[in-house]
C-alpha cells in the first residue's frame, strides 16, 4: 500500500458531462481515507501557475448533476513546450502533492505522460471526453450524454425535415472519431451514417451518398432524409457537402452544425454512474500503488490500463451496427 497524504486533481481538454461527477467521487473517496485534496483550476494551467484550492466534501455537495466542471478546463499549449512538463512536477513536488489525477481525454493523459518525466509522485487518467476516443475503457466519461443530447436534435430536425420532405446533413462532434455519430445516427433512425470509421468522401465521389438518396427517393417518394456526418469527414466541413450534395441531386440539402451543445448539460445517468465508480477507482488504485494508469471500465469491472496506450490504436466502433447500417440502415 503506498502512503498518500495529499492527491492533487486536474480536468483539461474539452470538457465532458459528468467530469464534476468524478470530482466529487474523487473529493468524498479521498476525504474517507484522510487524504487532502488540491484542485488546479483550468486544467495544466493552473498547474504550471499555481492556481488550486483545497478540495473537501462541502465543496463538491450538489454537483454530480451538472454539466461542465468546477476545476474549469482548458487546453494549455504551455505544456506542450520544452519546459513546461519540468515546471509542472516541479509545482506539484513543492506542493508535496504525493500523486496526481488528470480527469480528460488521450491528449491530457500524453500531457500527464510528459510530467511524469520529472515528477517523482504517481500518476493517473481518469478517462472523460465526449468522444470515446480512448482506448483501455468501454466507454468515456460523457459519451453517453452526449449521444443523448445528439439524438434529441436529430429528432427535432427530423421533424421539419419530415415537414417539408427535406434532406438535412446534420453534423456531430467526435474530432476523428465516429463514436457520437453512430450511436446517435442509429438510436435516431438516420437514413446514412458518414464518418471515418465507414469511408473517405470526396468532392469527386459523391455517389456513395447520392446513389442511396435515389435508391430512397425511387422506394418512398418525397420524405425526410437525414445523414448523420461526423466532423472533419468531409473537405471544407458539412456545409461544403450539403452545398455538393444539393449540386449533384438538384435537391436542397440544408445542413445542421450541432457543435458544443454536445459537450453541454445535465449528465445522464450513466454517465453520473461511470464518473462515481471511475473517480472512486482512481483514489484505490493510487492507494494500491498503481501509476501512469488509466482507471476504466470494460464489462462492467473496474480495470486499469497503461495510460501511454490509451491513444495507440483507434478503438473499434460498433462493428455489428456498422455492417447493419451499411447494408440495411440506409435502404
Ligand atoms: N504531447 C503532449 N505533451 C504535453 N502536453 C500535451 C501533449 N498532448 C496534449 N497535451 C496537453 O493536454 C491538453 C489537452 O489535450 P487535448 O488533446 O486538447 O484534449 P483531450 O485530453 O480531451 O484529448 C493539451 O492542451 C496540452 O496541454
Ligand atoms: O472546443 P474546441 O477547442 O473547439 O474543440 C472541439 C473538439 O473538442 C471535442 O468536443 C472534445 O474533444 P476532446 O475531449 O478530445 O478535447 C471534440 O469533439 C471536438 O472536435
Amino acid at each position: 500500500m503506498a502512503t498518500i497524504k495529499r492527491i492533487a486533481l486536474l480536468t483539461s481538454g474539452g470538457d465532458a458531462p459528468g467530469m464534476n461527477a468524478a470530482i466529487r467521487a474523487v473529493v468524498l473517496t479521498a476525504a474517507a481515507c484522510r487524504i487532502e485534496v488540491i484542485g488546479f483550476e483550468h486544467g495544466y494551467i493552473g498547474l504550471l501557475e499555481q492556481e488550486y484550492r483545497t478540495l473537501l466534501p462541502q465543496h463538491v455537495h450538489n454537483i454530480i448533476q451538472r454539466g461542465g466542471t468546477i476545476l474549469k478546463s482548458a487546453r494549455c499549449p504551455a505544456l506542450q513546450t520544452p519546459e513546461g512538463p519540468k515546471l509542472a512536477a516541479d509545482n506539484l513536488q513543492q506542493l508535496n502533492i504525493d500523486a496526481l489525477i488528470v480527469i480528460g481525454g488521450d491528449g491530457s493523459f500524453r500531457g500527464a505522460l510528459e510530467i511524469a518525466r520529472y515528477y517523482d509522485g504517481q500518476i493517473i487518467g481518469v478517462p472523460g471526453t465526449i468522444d470515446n476516443d480512448v482506448d483501455g475503457t468501454t466507454n468515456t466519461i460523457g459519451y453517453a450524454t452526449a449521444i443523448d443530447t445528439a439524438l434529441d436534435a436529430i429528432d427535432k430536425i427530423r421533424d421539419t425535415a419530415d415537414a417539408f420532405e427535406r434532406i438535412f446533413l446534420v453534423e456531430l462532434m467526435g474530432r476523428h472519431s465516429g463514436y457520437i455519430s453512430l450511436a446517435a445516427g442509429i438510436a435516431g433512425g438516420a437514413e446514412q451514417i458518414i464518418c471515418p470509421e465507414f469511408s473517405q468522401i470526396t468532392p469527386k465521389d459523391l455517389r456513395q451518398i447520392t446513389t442511396p438518396i435515389q435508391h430512397a427517393q425511387l422506394l418512398m417518394g418525397k420524405a425526410s432524409y437525414i445523414i448523420v456526418v461526423a466532423e472533419n469527414s468531409y473537405p471544407g466541413g458539412t456545409t461544403a457537402l450539403a452545398e455538393a450534395l444539393t449540386k449533384a441531386i438538384g435537391i436542397e440539402c440544408r445542413a445542421c452544425i450541432l457543435g458544443h451543445i454536445q459537450r453541454g448539460g445535465s449528465p445522464v445517468g450513466a454517465d453520473r454512474i461511470l464518473a462515481t465508480k471511475l473517480g472512486a477507482y482512481a483514489v484505490e488504485a493510487l492507494q494500491q500503488g498503481a501509476h501512469l494508469q488509466m482507471a476504466g471500465e470494460v464489462h462492467g469491472e473496474v480495470t486499469l490500463y497503461p495510460l501511454a496506450k490509451t491513444g495507440d490504436r483507434t478503438k473499434a466502433i460498433d462493428p455489428y451496427l456498422v455492417r447493419w447500417q451499411q447494408q440495411v440502415g440506409s435502404y
